[in-house]
């Protein structure tokens, strides 16, 4: 939790704390949020991007650091669903013709690095981001329950192509907390789009991980606690539920005899 700062505290509409809210300490600033108002955002957590032989790792990118994001991942969606927070897993890729992922007159075509592993190796052809493999599939350790949003993406953005607004507003969720990978792409993508359409977005640092090199990891960073967003951590995450949700007394709410 080191650096992360206790006060002053932000909250959307307006600056005081409420009864009830979780108290996330972060950078610049601590947040408060309603647990009714704040999503834990999942951010494709999948083979693709955080197992060994999943498609970043073919396209030569270092997985080895992504086990502990999925830890505390993990200890994220505990501290959420105790909290009764909306939660939201995304899973990024296409159709098996490929037809969500554009051809030769999109840019994704030309820049997904997925797609240019797989035109590069033929024998990849079909296998990578595409729906109902095992490189689309979420990792096993996260399982979505029933009640969580499980939402397909087709570009590095959450909010685009997608329902994602709809479904926050209709539930009145002002606040995103964002766990998953890459920091750099698809987390800070999501996290930027929910800036401009008046999100409060938080990203769990240690619940993240790069696409490339750790300046990548640290650049995204920086730019959500300057420009668009707070950081803060899973630990400090699961204190502010844990503060605001305390463990229910043994027998409280049994019936008298
Ligand atoms: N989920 C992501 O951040 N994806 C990054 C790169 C890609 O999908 O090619």
């Amino acid at each position: 939790m080191s650096g992360l700062n206790h006060a002053p505290v932000v909250r959307c509409g307006d600056t005081a704390a409420r009864a009830g809210d979780l108290l996330l300490p972060g950078r610049p600033e601590a947040l408060a949020m309603a647990p009714a108002e704040s999503a834990l955002i999942v951010v494709d957590m999948q083979n693709a991007y955080a197992s060994p032989g999943g498609y970043l790792d073919l396209a030569g990118f270092d997985v080895s650091g992504t086990r502990p994001v999925i830890e505390h991942t993990a200890r994220a969606l505990r501290a959420a669903r105790r909290a009764g927070m909306t939660i939201i897993f995304f899973q990024n890729g296409w159709d098996p013709e490929y037809v969500e992922a554009g051809g030769p007159g999109s840019p994704n075509w030309h820049k997904s690095n997925a797609l240019r592993t797989m035109r590069e190796r033929p024998e990849l052809a079909g296998s990578l981001l595409t729906r109902g493999s095992w490189d689309y599939a979420l990792v096993d350790e996260l399982v979505p329950q029933p009640g969580d949003v499980v939402m397909a993406k087709p570009r590095y953005s959450g909010f685009f192509n997608t329902p994602l607004d709809s479904v926050l507003r209709a539930r009145g969720i002002r606040n995103l907390v964002f766990t998953g990978v890459a920091t750099n792409v698809c987390v800070e993508s999501t996290l930027r789009d929910g800036f401009f359409l008046e999100y409060f977005g938080v990203v769990l640092e240690d619940a993240t991980h790069q696409a490339g090199p750790r300046s990548a990891h640290e650049a995204a960073i920086y730019n959500i606690e300057t420009f668009f967003g707070w950081v803060s951590t899973a630990t400090a995450f699961e204190q502010a539920v844990e503060a605001a949700c305390p463990p229910a007394r043994a027998g409280a709410d049994r019936q008298p005899a």
